[in-house]
């Protein structure tokens, strides 16, 4: 086995529990698990089951009351900001609204330049050709650059912030529910540009969704999350074909048992 690129040991977050005063819910309750290089490892789970603050705390978003988190075998837990900083580059997020993650008043060009400037990957003569190449690869035309995101349809500003996040090389990427507001068809390009992008740049990504036939689809890896907990990880078919826990068996069988099962995403 090569050493992992991501390894999140024991973690636990803690937050306040609204229906308790005074009391506390374990957001994520001691999940280990590990990511290789090049990976796409899938969270499912219900709504409220810690997919998102395991997700954003691996990425140090949130702080964890215990465990550790490392990227090729260095400890992140406890760096300070400054720290961390150089390692932020190497971890990149996208989320489910691409509309929220862009400022209504800057172009998509300034967008995707601003974190290439901040980490000084190219220089100012450079940027206009960085930024078209990271539109093309995303398969947005050049031009887009210009457009601001009021101006471009969800699947468009979704391939741009997808985009954004690949400027700065990263190693690894928490996609959240990156498709999930899309149409269906505008779905199915995004995923296989996930694919492509995972298998060109060998990329690992930890892929949070409540949809398992999307997770079936894109994931190499499994892991089913329940209560803050995780049930059980494993590779994918392995995960569908025989589930460990009662729980997934579950959850599954709401999707083995629906008339989508049929559904195909095409290629
Ligand atoms: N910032 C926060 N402050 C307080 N409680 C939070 C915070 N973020 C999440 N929680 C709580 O932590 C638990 C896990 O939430 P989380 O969003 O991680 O789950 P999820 O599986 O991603 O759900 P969803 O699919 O709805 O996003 C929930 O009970 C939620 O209410």
């Amino acid at each position: 086995m090569p050493e992992p690129l991501l390894q999140v040991e024991n973690l636990l977050v803690r937050f306040a529990d609204p229906h308790r005063p005074g009391g506390e819910l374990r957001a994520v309750d001691g999940v280990s698990l590990t990511v290789q290089p090049g990976e796409i490892l899938g969270l499912v789970g219900e709504s409220g089951s810690g997919k998102t603050t395991l997700g954003k705390t691996v990425l140090r978003l949130h702080e964890p009351a215990g465990g550790r988190i490392l990227l090729r075998g260095l400890d992140l837990t406890h760096l300070s900001e400054a720290a961390l900083r150089p390692h932020r580059r190497a971890m990149q997020m996208v989320f489910q609204d691409p509309l929220s993650s862009f400022n209504p008043r800057q172009t998509i060009g300034t967008a995707v330049a601003t974190p290439l400037k901040l980490h000084r990957l190219c220089t100012r003569a450079e940027l206009p050709e960085r930024v078209a190449q990271i539109l093309d690869e995303v398969g947005l035309p050049a031009a887009f650059a210009e457009r601001y995101p009021h101006q471009m349809s969800g699947g468009q500003l979704q391939r741009a912030a997808i985009g954004r996040a690949l400027a700065l090389k990263p190693e690894l990427i928490v996609a959240d529910e990156a498709v999930s507001k899309l149409d269906v068809s505008v779905r199915a390009q995004i995923l296989n540009l996930l694919r492509a992008v995972q298998a060109r740049s060998n990329l690992a990504m930890i892929f949070i969704t409540h949809d398992l036939h999307v997770a079936r689809f894109l994931c190499h890896r499994i892991g089913v999350m329940h209560f803050g907990k995780l049930l059980e990880i494993g590779p994918t078919e392995q995960v569908f074909e025989a589930p460990q826990h009662d729980y997934t068996r579950a959850l599954l069988g709401t999707v083995h048992g629906s008339v989508a099962r049929d559904v195909r995403i095409p290629a």
